[in-house]
């Protein structure tokens, strides 16, 4: 589902060109889900950006379900996004103006792929029934991140990226939502990358891989 062969990337800085990546490789089956961790700064939001196609990589190769990043254009690379990936952020990105039912519904719509049964599963499954005319602006934390995974989820996509997705909810909340969305993607048969701080979090996934430095840790 996700081949990720020797990626390198570096940034210019003021220093001069800093190596982030250093040829990182990982693969993720079907349905498989995998921690990534490491210390602040070793490159795991990094390789999550380029894995979305939102950064190219200098060298090294991505395909996601079957389709090289490295072949597609700009466009390419956002209806592979929106068709295919979902993406969960710490900072939640609803959109302030729409409802906990358009907000979920949103990127589904726009890949043509919206679904009222699956959609009325997520908001139900989520606990957000009662919530669906709110708006973003009158949900607690965990509340907006319930609704961003289902948003993420409401496409069916082939892998789900979640970068720190309880990086700003308390450890009660934060071990809800990602029991709530380990269960989701399950159902949905997606595979699930997710970037954490969290040993315990790590503990739940699959498998774990650890960044070292811009390096798989062996
Ligand atoms: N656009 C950029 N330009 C320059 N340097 C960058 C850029 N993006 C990331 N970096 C640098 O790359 C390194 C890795 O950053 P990255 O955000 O991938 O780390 P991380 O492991 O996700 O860290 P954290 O756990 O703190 O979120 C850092 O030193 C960061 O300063």
């Amino acid at each position: 589902m996700l081949h990720v062969d020797q990626v390198c990337k570096s940034y210019p800085t003021a220093e001069g060109l800093v190596a982030v990546l250093s040829g990182v490789s990982l693969d993720l089956g079907p349905g498989e889900s995998l921690a990534l961790t490491g210390e602040s700064g070793s490159g795991k939001s990094t390789l999550l950006h380029l894995v979305a196609g939102l950064d190219a990589v200098d060298s090294g190769t991505i395909t996601v379900a079957g389709t090289a990043l490295g072949g597609l254009d700009d466009a390419g690379r956002a209806a592979l996004r929106r068709d295919r990936i979902g993406l969960v952020f710490q900072q939640f990105n609803l959109i302030p103006s729409l409802n906990v039912a358009a907000n979920l519904s949103f990127q589904a719509r726009l890949a043509g792929r919206h679904d009222r049964i699956w959609a009325a599963h997520l908001t139900e499954a989520l606990g957000l029934t009662a919530l669906v005319h709110r708006y973003p602006e009158q949900l607690s934390g965990g509340q907006q991140q319930r609704v961003a995974i289902g948003r993420a989820l409401a496409a069916r996509p082939a892998l789900i990226l979640a970068d720190e997705p309880t990086g700003n909810l308390d450890e009660a909340t934060g071990d809800a939502v990602i029991g709530l969305m380990l269960g989701l993607v399950a159902e949905a048969g997606a595979s699930l990358l997710m970037v954490t701080h969290s040993e315990r979090l790590a503990a739940r996934l699959d498998r774990r891989l650890h960044l070292r430095a811009g390096k798989v840790a062996p």
